[in-house]
Protein backbone atom coordinates (compact mmCIF):
# COMPACT_ATOMS: atom_id res chain seq x y z
CA UNK A 1 0.00 0.00 0.00
CA UNK A 2 1.10 3.31 -0.62
CA UNK A 3 0.76 5.52 2.46
CA UNK A 4 1.28 8.71 1.24
CA UNK A 5 2.89 10.11 -2.06
CA UNK A 6 2.80 13.19 -4.21
CA UNK A 7 3.51 12.66 -7.91
CA UNK A 8 4.16 15.44 -10.97
CA UNK A 9 2.46 17.93 -8.50
CA UNK A 10 2.26 21.53 -10.17
CA UNK A 11 0.55 24.12 -8.83
CA UNK A 12 0.12 27.74 -11.11
CA UNK A 13 -0.53 31.53 -9.88
CA UNK A 14 -0.78 32.98 -13.22
CA UNK A 15 2.59 32.76 -14.87
CA UNK A 16 4.23 31.36 -11.53
CA UNK A 17 4.65 27.89 -10.95
CA UNK A 18 4.73 27.97 -6.98
CA UNK A 19 5.17 24.03 -7.34
CA UNK A 20 6.46 22.60 -10.61
CA UNK A 21 6.34 18.79 -11.28
CA UNK A 22 7.26 17.93 -7.47
CA UNK A 23 7.25 14.25 -6.62
CA UNK A 24 8.00 12.47 -3.12
CA UNK A 25 7.00 9.56 -1.42
CA UNK A 26 6.52 9.43 2.80
CA UNK A 27 6.91 6.02 4.49
CA UNK A 28 3.83 5.54 7.11
CA UNK A 29 6.26 6.27 10.42
CA UNK A 30 9.04 8.61 9.26
CA UNK A 31 9.50 12.31 9.39
CA UNK A 32 10.11 13.74 6.29
CA UNK A 33 11.27 16.84 6.47
CA UNK A 34 10.85 19.67 3.11
CA UNK A 35 13.42 22.52 2.87
CA UNK A 36 14.34 25.15 0.78
CA UNK A 37 14.54 29.19 0.60
CA UNK A 38 11.53 31.53 0.96
CA UNK A 39 9.37 31.53 -1.06
CA UNK A 40 10.90 27.98 -2.37
CA UNK A 41 7.30 26.56 -2.66
CA UNK A 42 6.80 24.79 1.00
CA UNK A 43 3.78 25.98 1.62
CA UNK A 44 1.99 25.69 -0.99
CA UNK A 45 2.86 22.03 -1.43
CA UNK A 46 0.97 21.83 2.42
CA UNK A 47 -1.84 23.97 0.53
CA UNK A 48 -2.67 22.08 -1.96
CA UNK A 49 -2.27 18.42 0.56
CA UNK A 50 -4.67 19.01 2.66
CA UNK A 51 -7.14 21.22 -0.33
CA UNK A 52 -6.33 24.65 0.36
CA UNK A 53 -5.38 25.09 -3.22
CA UNK A 54 -6.60 22.65 -5.96
CA UNK A 55 -3.49 21.71 -7.63
CA UNK A 56 -2.96 22.75 -11.45
CA UNK A 57 -1.43 19.24 -12.10
CA UNK A 58 -0.57 15.79 -10.36
CA UNK A 59 -1.80 13.35 -7.87
CA UNK A 60 -1.88 13.32 -4.06
CA UNK A 61 -1.96 9.61 -2.96
CA UNK A 62 -2.98 9.16 0.62
CA UNK A 63 -3.42 5.02 1.96
CA UNK A 64 -3.75 4.54 -1.91
CA UNK A 65 -6.57 6.77 -2.57
CA UNK A 66 -6.58 10.22 -4.70
CA UNK A 67 -7.36 12.80 -2.72
CA UNK A 68 -6.45 15.67 -5.20
CA UNK A 69 -9.01 18.49 -5.17
CA UNK A 70 -10.84 17.19 -2.16
CA UNK A 71 -11.70 19.91 0.39
CA UNK A 72 -9.81 20.35 3.76
CA UNK A 73 -12.36 19.18 5.70
CA UNK A 74 -12.62 15.85 3.71
CA UNK A 75 -8.75 15.86 3.78
CA UNK A 76 -9.01 15.93 7.93
CA UNK A 77 -11.99 13.38 7.76
CA UNK A 78 -9.12 11.06 5.79
CA UNK A 79 -6.58 11.44 8.36
CA UNK A 80 -4.34 14.51 7.39
CA UNK A 81 -3.82 17.19 9.95
CA UNK A 82 -2.44 20.29 10.00
CA UNK A 83 -0.52 23.30 12.03
CA UNK A 84 -0.38 26.33 10.59
CA UNK A 85 2.91 28.94 10.10
CA UNK A 86 1.20 31.94 11.73
CA UNK A 87 -0.88 30.53 15.26
CA UNK A 88 -4.72 29.51 13.99
CA UNK A 89 -5.80 29.75 17.87
CA UNK A 90 -8.84 31.54 19.13
CA UNK A 91 -7.14 33.64 21.74
CA UNK A 92 -11.09 34.33 23.22
CA UNK A 93 -11.27 30.59 24.26
CA UNK A 94 -9.34 28.73 27.12
CA UNK A 95 -7.35 25.77 25.89
CA UNK A 96 -9.24 22.84 26.48
CA UNK A 97 -11.70 24.33 24.06
CA UNK A 98 -9.53 25.64 21.57
CA UNK A 99 -8.00 21.12 21.61
CA UNK A 100 -11.95 20.59 21.50
CA UNK A 101 -12.28 21.77 17.76
CA UNK A 102 -9.49 19.69 16.24
CA UNK A 103 -12.83 17.12 17.47
CA UNK A 104 -15.46 18.50 15.35
CA UNK A 105 -14.73 15.94 12.98
CA UNK A 106 -15.89 13.24 15.19
CA UNK A 107 -19.22 15.15 16.76
CA UNK A 108 -22.80 14.57 15.31
CA UNK A 109 -24.33 17.36 18.01
CA UNK A 110 -22.86 20.96 17.92
CA UNK A 111 -19.19 21.67 19.24
CA UNK A 112 -20.07 21.79 23.14
CA UNK A 113 -23.09 21.71 23.45
CA UNK A 114 -23.88 17.82 24.17
CA UNK A 115 -23.39 17.58 27.75
CA UNK A 116 -25.39 20.92 28.26
CA UNK A 117 -28.51 20.62 27.01
CA UNK A 118 -29.08 16.57 26.79
CA UNK A 119 -28.29 15.08 30.05
CA UNK A 120 -24.90 13.08 29.93
CA UNK A 121 -26.95 10.04 29.57
CA UNK A 122 -28.17 10.94 26.32
CA UNK A 123 -26.26 10.52 22.67
CA UNK A 124 -25.26 14.26 22.62
CA UNK A 125 -23.73 13.73 26.35
CA UNK A 126 -21.77 10.72 25.67
CA UNK A 127 -20.00 11.74 22.46
CA UNK A 128 -19.27 15.21 24.72
CA UNK A 129 -17.70 13.20 27.63
CA UNK A 130 -15.88 10.91 24.90
CA UNK A 131 -14.70 14.26 23.29
CA UNK A 132 -13.57 15.97 26.57
CA UNK A 133 -11.87 12.89 27.70
CA UNK A 134 -9.46 12.74 24.61
CA UNK A 135 -8.85 16.31 24.68
CA UNK A 136 -7.65 15.31 28.55
CA UNK A 137 -5.28 12.61 27.02
CA UNK A 138 -4.01 15.34 24.66
CA UNK A 139 -3.53 17.97 27.18
CA UNK A 140 -1.75 15.46 29.66
CA UNK A 141 0.73 14.07 26.70
CA UNK A 142 2.06 17.52 26.01
CA UNK A 143 1.97 18.74 29.66
CA UNK A 144 -0.87 21.40 29.12
CA UNK A 145 -2.59 20.37 32.43
CA UNK A 146 -1.55 23.81 34.24
CA UNK A 147 -3.35 25.92 31.34
CA UNK A 148 -6.70 24.02 30.69
CA UNK A 149 -8.86 26.85 31.66
CA UNK A 150 -6.56 29.91 30.48
CA UNK A 151 -7.40 32.07 27.71
CA UNK A 152 -4.92 31.07 24.84
CA UNK A 153 -4.47 34.67 24.19
CA UNK A 154 -2.78 35.58 27.27
CA UNK A 155 -0.23 32.52 27.13
CA UNK A 156 3.77 32.89 26.06
CA UNK A 157 4.44 31.81 22.13
CA UNK A 158 5.59 28.54 22.80
CA UNK A 159 2.63 27.15 24.48
CA UNK A 160 -0.19 28.34 22.43
CA UNK A 161 2.27 26.59 19.14
CA UNK A 162 1.82 23.36 21.69
CA UNK A 163 -1.74 24.43 21.76
CA UNK A 164 -2.51 24.79 18.42
CA UNK A 165 -0.46 20.87 17.78
CA UNK A 166 -2.85 19.56 20.28
CA UNK A 167 -5.77 20.93 18.59
CA UNK A 168 -4.52 19.21 15.19
CA UNK A 169 -3.97 15.59 17.75
CA UNK A 170 -7.14 15.60 18.21
CA UNK A 171 -8.18 14.84 15.33
CA UNK A 172 -6.48 11.59 15.74
CA UNK A 173 -4.39 12.22 11.93
CA UNK A 174 -2.53 9.18 10.67
CA UNK A 175 -0.66 12.06 8.80
CA UNK A 176 0.48 15.24 10.71
CA UNK A 177 1.30 18.44 8.77
CA UNK A 178 3.65 20.79 10.94
CA UNK A 179 4.72 23.83 8.82
CA UNK A 180 7.47 25.48 10.90
CA UNK A 181 6.90 24.58 14.14
CA UNK A 182 9.41 26.06 15.73
CA UNK A 183 9.01 29.44 13.98
CA UNK A 184 9.54 32.38 16.39
CA UNK A 185 10.91 30.28 19.20
CA UNK A 186 14.09 30.52 21.64
CA UNK A 187 16.48 27.71 22.04
CA UNK A 188 14.56 26.08 25.09
CA UNK A 189 11.20 25.86 23.43
CA UNK A 190 12.79 24.49 20.13
CA UNK A 191 14.41 21.46 22.14
CA UNK A 192 11.09 20.96 23.83
CA UNK A 193 9.15 20.98 19.92
CA UNK A 194 11.92 18.13 19.28
CA UNK A 195 11.24 16.36 22.16
CA UNK A 196 7.18 16.45 21.29
CA UNK A 197 7.35 15.51 17.71
CA UNK A 198 9.54 12.51 18.76
CA UNK A 199 7.66 11.36 21.75
CA UNK A 200 3.95 11.50 18.82
CA UNK A 201 6.20 9.63 16.54
CA UNK A 202 6.89 7.03 19.38
CA UNK A 203 4.13 6.94 20.93
CA UNK A 204 1.17 7.73 19.02
CA UNK A 205 3.22 6.27 15.59
CA UNK A 206 1.80 9.33 13.67
CA UNK A 207 3.43 9.64 10.35
CA UNK A 208 4.95 13.40 10.16
CA UNK A 209 5.48 15.78 7.22
CA UNK A 210 7.53 18.70 8.67
CA UNK A 211 8.20 21.97 6.83
CA UNK A 212 11.53 23.93 9.21
CA UNK A 213 13.87 26.69 8.31
CA UNK A 214 15.71 25.53 11.31
CA UNK A 215 18.38 23.27 9.91
CA UNK A 216 19.93 22.05 13.18
CA UNK A 217 16.53 20.69 14.11
CA UNK A 218 15.66 19.41 10.52
CA UNK A 219 18.77 17.61 10.26
CA UNK A 220 18.51 16.37 14.22
CA UNK A 221 15.11 15.31 13.70
CA UNK A 222 14.09 13.91 10.13
CA UNK A 223 14.76 10.44 8.68
CA UNK A 224 14.40 12.07 5.29
CA UNK A 225 14.34 15.64 2.98
CA UNK A 226 12.87 16.56 0.13
CA UNK A 227 14.88 20.50 -1.15
CA UNK A 228 13.03 22.01 -3.14
CA UNK A 229 14.15 25.58 -4.57
CA UNK A 230 11.85 27.90 -7.10
CA UNK A 231 9.15 25.31 -7.08
CA UNK A 232 11.18 22.30 -8.41
CA UNK A 233 12.67 19.46 -6.12
CA UNK A 234 16.39 19.59 -5.83
CA UNK A 235 17.03 16.34 -4.06
CA UNK A 236 15.64 13.91 -1.68
CA UNK A 237 17.59 12.14 0.47
CA UNK A 238 18.94 11.22 4.39
CA UNK A 239 20.04 14.50 6.21
CA UNK A 240 23.36 13.46 5.50
CA UNK A 241 23.09 13.17 2.00
CA UNK A 242 20.55 16.20 1.58
CA UNK A 243 22.80 18.08 3.60
CA UNK A 244 26.29 17.52 1.55
CA UNK A 245 24.44 17.92 -2.04
CA UNK A 246 26.37 20.96 -3.72
CA UNK A 247 22.56 22.61 -5.08
CA UNK A 248 21.60 22.93 -1.57
CA UNK A 249 24.45 24.64 -0.72
CA UNK A 250 24.09 26.86 -3.29
CA UNK A 251 20.68 27.63 -3.15
CA UNK A 252 21.55 28.14 1.06
CA UNK A 253 24.17 30.03 0.39
CA UNK A 254 24.11 31.73 -2.51
CA UNK A 255 27.46 30.58 -3.50
CA UNK A 256 30.06 27.32 -3.07
CA UNK A 257 31.58 28.75 0.23
CA UNK A 258 31.73 26.26 3.42
CA UNK A 259 28.10 25.20 4.24
CA UNK A 260 26.52 26.58 7.43
CA UNK A 261 24.79 23.58 7.46
CA UNK A 262 25.00 21.33 10.45
CA UNK A 263 26.76 17.56 10.07
CA UNK A 264 24.40 15.06 10.89
CA UNK A 265 27.67 12.43 10.52
CA UNK A 266 29.49 14.72 13.27
CA UNK A 267 26.33 14.90 15.84
CA UNK A 268 25.79 10.85 15.30
CA UNK A 269 29.59 10.81 15.92
CA UNK A 270 29.12 13.18 19.27
CA UNK A 271 25.70 10.96 19.90
CA UNK A 272 28.01 7.20 19.87
N1 LIG B 1 -2.22 32.42 -3.44
C1 LIG B 1 -1.13 32.79 -4.10
N2 LIG B 1 -1.22 33.60 -5.18
C2 LIG B 1 -0.13 33.99 -5.86
N3 LIG B 1 1.13 33.60 -5.57
C3 LIG B 1 1.29 32.79 -4.51
C4 LIG B 1 0.18 32.35 -3.72
N4 LIG B 1 0.66 31.54 -2.73
C5 LIG B 1 1.98 31.49 -2.89
N5 LIG B 1 2.36 32.24 -3.95
C6 LIG B 1 3.74 32.42 -4.45
O1 LIG B 1 4.29 31.12 -4.63
C7 LIG B 1 5.67 31.13 -4.28
C8 LIG B 1 5.91 30.08 -3.22
O2 LIG B 1 5.32 30.51 -1.99
P1 LIG B 1 5.28 29.59 -0.70
O3 LIG B 1 4.56 30.36 0.36
O4 LIG B 1 4.75 28.25 -1.05
O5 LIG B 1 6.84 29.48 -0.35
P2 LIG B 1 7.52 28.89 0.96
O6 LIG B 1 8.63 28.02 0.51
O7 LIG B 1 6.51 28.31 1.86
O8 LIG B 1 8.13 30.25 1.58
P3 LIG B 1 8.42 30.64 3.11
O9 LIG B 1 9.56 29.79 3.56
O10 LIG B 1 8.82 32.09 3.00
O11 LIG B 1 7.17 30.43 3.88
C9 LIG B 1 6.01 32.54 -3.82
O12 LIG B 1 6.57 33.22 -4.91
C10 LIG B 1 4.66 33.11 -3.45
O13 LIG B 1 4.63 34.51 -3.60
Amino acid sequence: MTFFAVSGLTMAFGGLKAADDVSFEVAKGEIYAIIGPNGAGKTTIFNCINGIYPPTEGKIIFRDKNIRGLSPDRVARAGIARTFQNIELFSNMNTMENIMLGRHLFMKTGLFRGGLMWGKKSFAGKEEIQNRRKVEEIIDLLELQSFRNKMVGALPYGIQKKIELGRALAAEPELLLLDEPCAGMNAEEKQDVIFWIKDIQDELGITILLIEHDMNMVMDISNRILAINFGRKITQGTPQQVSMHPEVLKAYLGGDDEPDLPDPAQKEHQQA
